[in-house]
């Protein structure tokens, strides 16, 4: 008679995501199962069905039709069919009720180790290997100080990852990186996010960047980052139809120009939940009392509905003061509500800035002793300056204890905790900036207006109706004013024909044989028409790089210009159309003009002067003798420097003297004056701010020995000796094809039965190549970085701890030492609790195995004999072969994981306590600080300590509330040694 009775449940051992299957027809030869879940139905051959019969015992927990969940206490078997005896899940009442095996709901799912492997579901051996050696690892990196840090592709520069670092820490960050121009701001928000990304603190951001800058930070989010990053624009977002665009990827990159004209699109920007919001040149958002900006007005309404928010921008101040201010409030607006305030507490820095010089001194010059102790209120600050006094301690206390006095004062004074600025002074590898200026004669039609405009007072007013240009404009740009004036007789060629300027380039380009040159114009215009003059008169071909043009245009002369092949040796920039790009393989820059802001002039040499900058930065100004041009250029460079390196005080010089200035330029004797007064205001503020708000923000921005442990952290986990022979092991069971290319680098590519859905690989289609040597991939643009934390196998990580891969097998222990026949099960258990990702619970307690090793009179083995001593005398099984001897012992496996259980709870407490520890003492001395601080620095806001709190109760419960549950099993069946 057939073993098959309709009604009776089984499940198919091929294809076990079918579900359930009910037996619905028997006949001589064949057996038909519905498997209701999946809406399939199959026929198999009696003698073959590859069919397990679903037998639950006692202790199991079952689920019927209806949805309710049973604890199975006995069974019956009537005609066939199996009925369970059971207790209603959570019920004390001992009510028992009969459920027969026909009522068992169809979507119940054999994913869990115990079940799957009583129903015979075993898995090969290996992904049991696998399995366990991926909890061991993911514990360990789970917990790594350098989590969400290792992974980029990028060099490992201390100020960048101290603010990485440091911001990522806190609760909901909000804060603006100020680091002067090509120091890495956009590196150091990109870290920012993929840790907090990869953490789960954050799963959705939106990035908004000037629309020259899309691309650029698209290809730099994907390459260092290997972020996912979707694009928008108007055509993307009509093919959404009535979906709103922004809800289509967990990070959105938007183009500001785009977004802040474009109500309807800011409104649906705003309905969606934002974990991050990141704004690039942040400067542009225009704020003044009588007038908000459209930027301004767009960012302010998303930045108070998300929690974390980045600004970005070299020069904070280039739209004045009033309007930095109103940046700082859109990241705090409590703290930064009252300007006046603001400059008062800038004016109390030079005091700080004393008190540390003071106390690096010490002990053994103590002159500065008083200003100190006056700033050290606390008994515990007093503490650590008597340990740093005491004639008995030691170097290492002592400098312990200066250490963290002076993070105190830090945190407690100073802009520090809503903006980081770094600065090139501090910031060692940079070249120099060489000037050179190259002076020509005026040409006669704009010596004509130039002279006019010297001798009469009025006819600048004539000129300005004339042009509609301003001033100065208009007296600065001489080739704009020619531009404007078509109608007279001697502006009859184009400008570019009598401008002198455009001659000197060509020679100049001549001069630097191969090497390339940046132009950068003030207008678009006139980076186009000079491109024009270039090819007309020198035969020069000089893309050109404006606002005017489609990013896709814009990317393409980029390219063409970075590029060594296509020979293009020059490129004509609009001012605004360069910004924040990336240029710094050339050393040549050329200021066709001058603008009329020190900030806009720092933009420019910023291009080039960048991380990566290997040479010297040569800067060519071409000037008009004796013109308002040149008037300015003597400004810029002996009024303040600006050529020689950036000081960040340029807007505030503007604000004094530009008006001055801009009065004066048709009279030298004016502009020496006001050039005297600048220098006199540059070497006072320069003093000030260097003894003040620089040093603070210097110390702030970059704390050395922070730094030094995130680098040691990450150069750790680089190194980590496990990550290539665990990869080895992956790649092959999930079926990647890995090829050796030499030097350290790896080809992978899809194998014929790879796995789905692996990031980057696609059956049928290219690989990728990969290594984990990080001065390599940074060296190879086309080379992935192969860390713990590249998406390819974060996926395999996650794919095999959240999924059901691996967690049965059965194998063969052939051991001279160990008689035949017997039995043992290997059975790890790992914790669980049930925290939202958010808290990150894996700082503390990651994902815990324990491993119980059982012989089948249930002695423990576990210490005895090591997993991988074990794994290496196993021998894999025939599926069938397992399933039959898994058949054979149902009642001792049952007894067994049981068994292991309890051996394995015995092991959670220790667990428990420990991560207990290590949360209170590291949330507890962070809250400490905090509250500390908040008592002398309000830039703490209060929603902070509470946030903070909140979070210890809560991690404090969830680790309480830790539980084990069985995370795989492998059953051994031992066989004697002569047995082949
Ligand atoms: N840690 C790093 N590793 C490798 N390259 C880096 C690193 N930091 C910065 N760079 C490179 O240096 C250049 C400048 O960095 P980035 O664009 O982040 O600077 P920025 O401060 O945002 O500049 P800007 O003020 O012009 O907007 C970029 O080409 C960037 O890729």
């Amino acid at each position: 008679m057939s073993d098959f009775i309709p009604g009776q449940r089984w499940i198919s051992d091929g294809e076990a995501d079918l579900g359930l299957g009910t037996i619905l027809n028997v006949d001589f030869r064949t057996v038909t199962v519905l498997f209701a879940a999946s809406e399939e139905t199959r026929t198999y051959s009696l003698r073959e069905a590859p069919l397990t019969r679903v037998a639950f015992g006692s202790g199991d927990r079952i689920q019927s039709d209806d949805g309710e969940w049973l604890i199975v206490d006995d069974f019956k078997e009537v005609r066939g069919q199996i009925i369970y005896i059971c207790e209603r899940s959570g019920d004390t009442t001992g009510e028992l009720i009969e459920l027969s095996e026909a009522r068992l709901n169809d979507k119940m799912q054999f994913n869990q180790a115990r079940d799957r492997l009583l129903t015979g579901q075993v898995d090969r051996n290996d992904w049991f290997d696998l399995r366990y050696r991926t909890l061991r690892h993911f514990h360990r990196v789970e917990q790594s100080p350098a989590l969400g840090l290792s992974g980029p592709k990028v060099d490992l520069v201390p100020h960048q990852l101290y603010i990485a670092d440091e911001v990522s820490r806190r609760h909901a960050p909000r804060v603006m990186l100020a680091d002067e121009v090509g120091l890495g701001k956009t590196i150091e928000a990109g870290l920012i996010l993929h840790r907090l990304l990869l953490s789960g603190r954050a799963s959705r951001a939106l990035i908004l960047v000037p629309a020259s800058l899309t691309h650029q930070w698209l290809v730099e989010m994907l390459r260092r980052f290997s972020l996912d990053v979707s694009l928008l624009d108007e055509e993307q977002c009509k093919a959404y139809g009535t979906r709103n665009p922004f809800e289509g990827n967990q990070i959105i990159l938007a183009s500001q120009d785009w977004l802040f004209a474009n109500p309807s699109r800011q409104v649906q920007a705003a309905a969606c939940d934002w974990d991050m919001l990141i704004v690039d040149e942040a400067h542009h958002l225009d704020w003044s009392e009588d007038k908000v900006g459209p930027g301004y007005a767009c960012v302010e309404s998303l930045a108070r509905q998300t929690a974390g928010v980045l600004l970005l921008t070299a020069t904070p101040e280039q739209m004045g003061l009033e309007s930095h201010f109103a940046r700082l409030r859109l990241l705090d607006p409590e703290r930064y509500h009252d300007i006046a305030r603001f400059k008062a507490e800038e004016q109390g820095y030079v005091a700080v800035a004393v008190a540390i010089d003071a106390l690096e001194a010490l002990p053994s010059d103590q002159s500065g002793l008083e200003s100190l102790t006056a700033m050290l209120d606390d008994s515990d600050s007093r503490a650590l300056l008597d340990t740093l006094m005491d004639v008995d301690a030691d170097d290492v206390q002592r400098d312990s204890a200066r250490r963290q006095l002076r993070d105190q004062l830090l945190d407690r004074h100073g802009t520090g905790r809503v903006m980081f600025r770094n600065s090139r002074s501090h910031v060692a590898g940079f070249p120099e900036r060489r000037l050179h200026v190259h002076e020509l004669e005026l040409p006669s039609s704009y010596r004509r207006v130039v002279r006019k405009l010297e001798r009469d007072e009025d006819y600048l007013d004539d000129l300005l109706i004339e042009t509609g240009m301003n001033h100065p404009e208009v007296v600065l740009f001489l080739d704009e004013m020619y531009r404007a004036l078509p109608d007279d007789r001697m502006n009859a060629e184009p400008w570019w024909q009598i401008d002198p300027r455009v001659m000197w380039l060509l020679e100049t380009l001549t001069d630097l044989g191969h090497e390339k040159a940046l132009v950068i114009c003030h207008t678009a215009d006139t980076a186009r028409e000079l491109s024009e003059g270039l090819r007309v008169l020198g035969g020069v071909h000089a893309p050109v790089f404006h606002e005017g043009m489609s990013l896709v245009e814009r990317d393409r002369a980029a390219a063409a210009f970075a590029s060594e092949e296509e020979g293009v040796q020059l490129l004509v920039c609009s001012e605004i159309g360069s910004e924040g790009r990336n240029f710094q393989f050339c050393h040549h820059l050329v200021m066709f003009d001058l603008p009329v802001h020190p900030d806009q002039l720092e933009q420019r040499i910023g291009r080039l002067d960048r991380i990566g900058q290997l040479f010297p930065i040569e800067i060519h100004v071409p000037v008009f003798e004796g013109s308002p041009g040149a008037q300015l250029l003597r400004w810029f460079r002996d009024g303040m420097d600006s050529f020689s390196a950036p000081h960040g005080i340029g807007s505030e010089l503007y604000a004094q003297f530009g008006d001055a200035l801009e009065e004066a330029l048709l009279d030298s004797e004016d502009v020496d004056s006001i050039i005297e007064q600048t220098r006199e205001r540059f070497d006072a503020l320069q003093a000030e701010r260097q003894s003040g708000r620089n040093r603070l923000l210097e110390l702030n921005a970059c704390r050395h020995e922070r730094a030094e442990e995130v680098i040691a952290a990450i150069k750790t986990l680089d190194n980590d000796k496990a990550l290539p022979g665990y990869l080895e092991r992956a790649f092959d069971i999930f079926g990647i094809e890995s090829r050796d290319l030499g030097n350290g680098i790896t080809y992978l590519a899809p194998g014929p039965h790879m796995l789905d859905g692996l990031p980057g690989l696609v059956k049928g289609e290219e690989g990728f190549s990969v290594t984990s040597d990080r001065a390599t991939a940074l060296s190879r643009e086309d080379v992935h970085h192969l860390s713990w934390e590249h998406p390819l196998v974060r996926e395999m990580l996650v794919r095999i701890i959240d999924g059901s891969m691996g967690n049965t097998a059965l194998a063969l222990l052939k051991h001279p030492a160990i008689p035949g026949g017997r039995l043992m099960t290997e059975v790890v258990f790992r914790t669980q609790s049930t925290a939202p990702r958010g808290l990150r619970l894996g700082r503390f307690l990651p994902p815990t195995a324990i491993r119980v090793l059982l012989d089948e009179t249930g002695s423990n083995l576990s210490d005895k004999v090591s997993f991988s001593g074990l794994s290496k005398n196993l021998k894999p099984v025939k599926k069938a072969v397992a399933r039959d001897l898994i058949k054979q012992s149902h009642a001792t496996l049952r007894k067994l994981m049981s068994d292991a259980e309890q051996e394995a709870e015995r092991e959670l407490p220790t667990i428990i306590e420990q991560a207990q520890q290590q949360m209170r003492e590291q949330l507890t001395s962070e809250l400490s600080r905090l509250e500390a601080l908040a008592s002398h620095n309000p830039a703490v806001r209060e929603e902070e300590l509470e946030a903070l709190r909140q979070e210890r109760a809560a991690l404090d419960n969830a680790i309480e509330t830790t539980r084990l549950r069985l995370d795989s099993v492998r059953v051994i069946v031992t066989v004697d040694a002569h047995e082949r």
